[in-house]
């Protein structure tokens, strides 16, 4: 199908897996000659023997589903340099932090998972990013406020030298300079970034060490004897994409009510889908833990590569990126990588219908996840979806202005 239209935007090829699929043809034939074994030899040994041949049925029933996951491993390739000849009108993509707690996950952890995307390769114009903040923390606000200016810097300095882990607490941890020779210039440039990173840390830091991170006046007058589980929603655009190469960021605490279920992070999915819908309404979104970064600057054309490079966009709702995580134990002799989850069962799973929606790292398209664009709302079965709601527009309408 790929293969059809002028400019593959992505391949599918299946990876070799004979000598893999020989060994668990063995396994399945041996598990078998096992339970009639079992079988057969059941009236002389008894209860035991029963026991023994459900346990071993349950485990080749588990292990079967898993071999048929893995069977049909495939490798994706995408070409993102496709991309634009063939869609020089790029779509917009709305990514979503969310943060729950300013102790448990330290702003600066938020901070940076919100630079390395507001640095990623696309175009700016075409980006927003909402952080959802259920801690409804004056600290986080004021923490991604000072982290949209450093944003300014660091975006043009990500792209300038074309920097491939973008979230700075990574990036800083190693010294290109000693280690090979730069010219003058990126020297100059990296050490000013540096000093520039290291001054919005110390500044968080200091913040978090007050009751207030600032005086809790104009935009943080709002933060001011709030109680963090019975409170409305506060929504803050803090960055506007006018002439800075930089998306949209905006921060949204949903309102809570000590009566009300919240529902934990599918309740702040849920609100960061209807007010990115009418503020950006962007056609694909993308969800982030603030405990994550991105660690590929194209990551975003890359998933756009096979969610528009399909005939029907009926073909694919969402694309799921394996995770990767830092500072693992040497060779991970516990598996906190999730190799096997994420490598094997992954690799299998896409050669099928792809892998489930692991909760973070996920580009959705966003007619999945209500069924119709706004314009269209009012066809669904004939009920009202949230985005007609004329309280909604006008709270936004008043928050817009305010702001
Ligand atoms: O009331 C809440 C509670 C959590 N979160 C956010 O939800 C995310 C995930 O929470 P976390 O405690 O980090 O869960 P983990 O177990 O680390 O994460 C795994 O499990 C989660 C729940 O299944 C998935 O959402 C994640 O994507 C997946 O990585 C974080 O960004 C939180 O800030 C909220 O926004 N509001
Ligand atoms: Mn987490």
């Amino acid at each position: 199908m790929a293969n059809e239209i002028p400019f593959p935007l992505y391949h599918k090829n299946a990876r070799k897996n004979t000598i893999q699929r020989a060994l668990d043809t063995t396994l399945l034939f041996l598990l078998i000659s096992l339970l009639f074994y079992r079988l057969l030899s059941l009236k002389t040994h008894g209860f035991v023997w029963l026991l023994a041949l459900l346990c071993e049925s349950w485990f080749t029933f588990f292990w079967f589903l898993i071999v048929n996951a893995k069977w049909n491993p495939v490798d994706i390739k995408t070409y993102p340099q496709s991309l634009e000849p063939r869609f020089p009108e790029l779509p917009a993509v709305d990514m979503f932090v969310t943060t729950a707690d300013p102790v448990r996950e330290p702003p600066i952890m938020t901070v940076n998972t919100v630079l390395s995307l507001l640095a990623v390769d696309y175009p700016a114009d075409k980006l927003a990013c909402y952080v959802s903040d259920d801690g409804c923390s004056a600290l986080t606000f004021y923490s991604l406020v000072e982290s949209s200016k450093f944003a300014k810097l660091w975006v043009r300095f990500c792209k300038k030298y074309k920097v491939q882990v973008r979230a700075p607490f990574r990036y800083f941890l190693e010294d290109p300079i000693s280690t090979s020779a730069p010219n003058l210039e990126f020297k100059e440039e990296w050490e000013k970034i540096k000093a520039e990173y290291e001054h919005l840390c110390l500044k968080i830091k200091e913040a978090s060490r007050k009751s207030a991170p600032c005086n809790l006046t104009h935009d943080f007058a709002v933060f001011a004897n709030i109680e963090t589980s019975n409170h409305p929603t506060i929504i803050k655009i803090i960055g506007e994409n006018c002439e800075e190469d930089v998306p949209h960021l905006v921060y949204i605490s949903r309102e809570k009510r000590p009566k009300y279920p919240h529902h934990f992070k599918a309740g702040a999915m849920n609100v960061l889908s209807r007010v990115s819908g009418l503020m950006t309404n962007a056609p694909f979104t993308l969800n982030v833990d603030c405990d994550m970064f991105v660690n590929n600057p194209q990551v975003v054309r890359q998933a756009l590569c096979q969610l528009v490079g399909r005939e029907s966009e009926r073909d694919m709702g969402f694309i799921q990126y394996p995770q990767c995580f830092y500072n693992a134990t040497k060779d991970d002799p516990y598996g906190n990588q999730m190799v096997v989850l994420m490598e094997y069962m992954g690799r299998g799973l896409a050669g099928l219908q792809g892998p489930p929606y692991s909760g973070t790292g996920c580009f959705h398209r966003r007619k999945v996840i209500y069924g119709a664009w706004p314009g269209n709302a009012a066809s669904i079965n004939g009920n009202i979806p949230f985005f007609n709601s004329i309280l909604f527009y006008s709270y936004y309408a008043h928050i817009h202005y305010t702001c």
